[in-house]
């Protein structure tokens, strides 16, 4: 912990609110003070931050987090300018400047916009700024939302290179079982799965504003150790502790090598928005070929995507067997479908010639 030089940290909203809701000063402050001296001991940190909906809930006078989406933008869209002052003040005491960025599913998984979030960062650490990450939950829909900022800060930790993923919450680690049942005891190091495997995860915590849980923070450490990044759990309270390189909370240790990152998200999303089905031939050319898609062997489409979105391809026993970003609408494909690529081309002209999907848009599952 001690050596690691890129540090993505990320703090839920249990950790940053009152009891009664809003954003408490205090515990910002504290968090601040705690990022400032590992920037002090020569970390470079870049933050992920929630509490955008839990800041918003005062000032339009909600008592909790409200479950329906508008309401939950509208509350993101006057939380996050507050959150993101509060950060500005606090850091600036320290004599450190802050830079916002507001992240989409998108920025993550489309090409494009993907090496233009990843320079952004290049760019904020390089002039010595410390980036404050959220979702950017005031546009995004609920079928192309992360939903939770563990994820996103997985992805965000191997987009900018990080070596070292902190997750903060209001609790110390991961537990055998819900830390509310008698005998839980915390899991100090998760070398790999199968130490998961008897983990017994319980409910969300009892803030309220909170949103994924500690599934969500299982799932986010799976995704960075997978691609090469040690990740320590601990509680916002400990975090002092944890950034000086004391043993606390759980290490889960990096297992894997880095991968592109815009498909560690495909794989990890928890569906495609629709399915297409493919014939025994190219479940074997995607499959064992690493071939791209093309129309010819899709025999079945199902769902409603457009060009672009994250689809599941099955098998003919309808086992799911990959993931992709299909090029084109759902309403376009059953004309392709079955046929070649250059008959493709001379019947509909260029534009049908591309393949359904590209394999390097493609991951295994
Ligand atoms: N096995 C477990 N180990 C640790 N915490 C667990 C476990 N099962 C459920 N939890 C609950 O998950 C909560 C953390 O999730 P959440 O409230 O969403 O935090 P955050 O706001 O930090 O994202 C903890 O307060 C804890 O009660
Ligand atoms: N983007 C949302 C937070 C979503 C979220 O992951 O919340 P949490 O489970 O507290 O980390 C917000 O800023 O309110």
């Amino acid at each position: 912990m001690r050596a690691a030089r890129r540090i993505v940290v990320k703090v839920g909203s249990s950790s940053l609110t009152t009891a009664a809701g809003g954003i408490d000063p205090g515990r910002v402050r504290r968090l601040v003070e705690v990022l400032a001296a590992a920037r002090d001991a020569g970390a470079e940190v870049v933050l992920v931050s929630s509490g955008a909906i839990a800041a918003g809930l005062a000032p339009l006078g909600l008592k909790k987090r409200p479950s329906a989406l508008p309401a939950q933008q509208a509350a993101a869209s006057v939380g996050q300018g507050l959150l993101a002052h509060r950060y500005q003040e606090e850091f600036a005491r320290h004599g450190i400047v802050t830079g916002q960025v507001l992240l989409t599913v998108d920025d993550v998984t489309r090409r494009a916009h993907y090496r233009n979030a990843h320079n952004t960062f290049a760019k904020l650490i390089e002039l010595g700024v410390l980036p404050i990450v959220n979702e950017n939950d005031t546009v995004a829909t609920s079928e192309i939302r992360f939903g939770d900022n563990d994820r996103l800060a997985a992805l965000v930790a191997h987009l900018v290179h990080a070596d070292l993923l902190v997750l903060l919450s209001d609790v110390d680690g991961l537990y055998d079982g819900p830390p509310s049942r008698t005998g839980s005891r915390l899991v100090p190091v998760v070398h790999s799965d199968a130490d998961l495997a008897s983990v017994v995860i319980g409910s969300a915590g009892s803030s309220g504003v909170g949103t994924g849980g500690m599934t969500t923070k299982v799932d986010a450490a799976r995704i960075a150790t997978g691609a090469g990044i040690d990740v320590l759990l601990t509680s916002a309270d400990q975090a002092a502790a944890a950034l000086s390189g004391a043993e606390v909370g759980t290490h889960f240790e990096a297992t894997g090598k880095r991968r592109p990152t815009r498909l560690l998200w495909l794989a990890h999303a928890t569906s495609g928005q629709g399915t297409l089905t493919l014939d025994d031939g190219a479940v074997r050319a995607v499959v064992e070929r690493r071939a791209s898609l093309l129309a010819a062997g899709v025999t079945a489409v199902g769902g409603t995507f457009v060009a672009g979105d994250a689809v599941d391809l099955l098998a003919t026993d309808g086992t799911v067997v990959a993931r992709g970003l299909v090029n084109f609408d759902a309403d376009e494909l059953p004309t392709l479908l079955g046929r070649s690529t250059s008959e493709l081309k001379s019947a509909l002209g260029a534009a049908y010639e591309r393949e359904v999907i590209h394999r390097d848009d493609l991951v295994l599952l």
